[in-house]
């Protein structure tokens, strides 16, 4: 049996419009679809951590082409995908970091995050776009949900004010700033304790009617 990818949307603050593009997606099992997810995330922290003898890459990348063929016929148009509508934290895709969500309204959002492996930059610290990744990802929720119309970011400040560790949970507040027109302007903070690490301020604007 399938299910709308965003049928409990109800039961999850701050679920977002991530059906927007993806109103006929149907899958076959949420709950596998993100264990399929968890699954992809540790494997990406698993080989940006790895450096095993020649024989096992040979055999790892003979069975990640084994995943890949499997699932290369059920390929589908954006209109019906999965990925990125999931109503679980991170919506289930693996290029952002998930965000697990606290506390949500209409003009603001706090939750935790932590950068894995996967997002090492160098030294330690969080690669320089992965932090943009996630205000980009929370912020650009936060403009377009209570059924706003929907927007884009049309720029993201990004501050760096400390380094980012891994495999520590960090706290992220947002919030919706204000409206102008179709401009509306939010900004956020991730925090290690009480130390901010990077803040984001987010021009985000409303899209006309038929805009892509
Ligand atoms: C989220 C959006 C849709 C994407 C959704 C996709 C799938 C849905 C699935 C899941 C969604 C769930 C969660 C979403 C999570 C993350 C979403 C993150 C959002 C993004 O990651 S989305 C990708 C990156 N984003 C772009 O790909 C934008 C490319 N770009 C454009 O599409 C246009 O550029 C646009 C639309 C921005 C504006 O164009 P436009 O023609 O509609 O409007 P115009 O230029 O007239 O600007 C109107 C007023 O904004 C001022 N203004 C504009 N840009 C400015 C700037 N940079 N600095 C200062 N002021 C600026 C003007 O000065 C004017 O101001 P004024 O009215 O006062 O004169």
């Amino acid at each position: 049996m399938t299910s709308a990818v965003s049928g409990n949307s109800d039961s999850v603050p701050f679920a977002g419009d991530s059906r927007w593009w993806a109103a006929g997606a149907q899958v076959a099992s949420v709950a596998r679809f993100e264990q399929v997810i968890d699954a992809l995330r540790i494997v990406q922290d698993r080989v940006a951590g790895a450096n095993p003898p020649e024989s096992e890459l040979v055999e790892v990348a003979e069975k990640l082409d084994e995943v890949s063929r499997a699932l290369a016929v059920f390929q589908v148009p954006e209109t019906k995908q999965v990925v990125g509508h999931l109503d679980v934290p991170g919506r289930g895709q693996s290029l952002v970091p998930a965000f697990h969500v606290d506390r949500a309204d209409g003009n603001s959002v706090r939750g935790r995050v932590s950068f894995s492996r996967f997002y090492l930059g160098g030294g330690g610290a969080a690669h320089g776009g992965a932090i943009p990744l996630v205000f980009d990802e929370v912020l650009g929720r936060l403009a377009n949900v209570g059924g706003r119309i929907r927007s884009r970011t049309a720029y993201l400040h990004v501050n760096y004010r400390a380094i980012t560790p891994l495999d520590e949970e960090l706290t992220l507040e947002a919030r919706f700033d204000s409206e102008e027109g179709r401009k509306r302007f939010l900004s956020a903070e991730l925090r290690k304790g009480d130390v901010v690490l990077a803040d984001a301020e987010g021009l985000f604007v409303a899209l006309r009617e038929g805009q892509p």
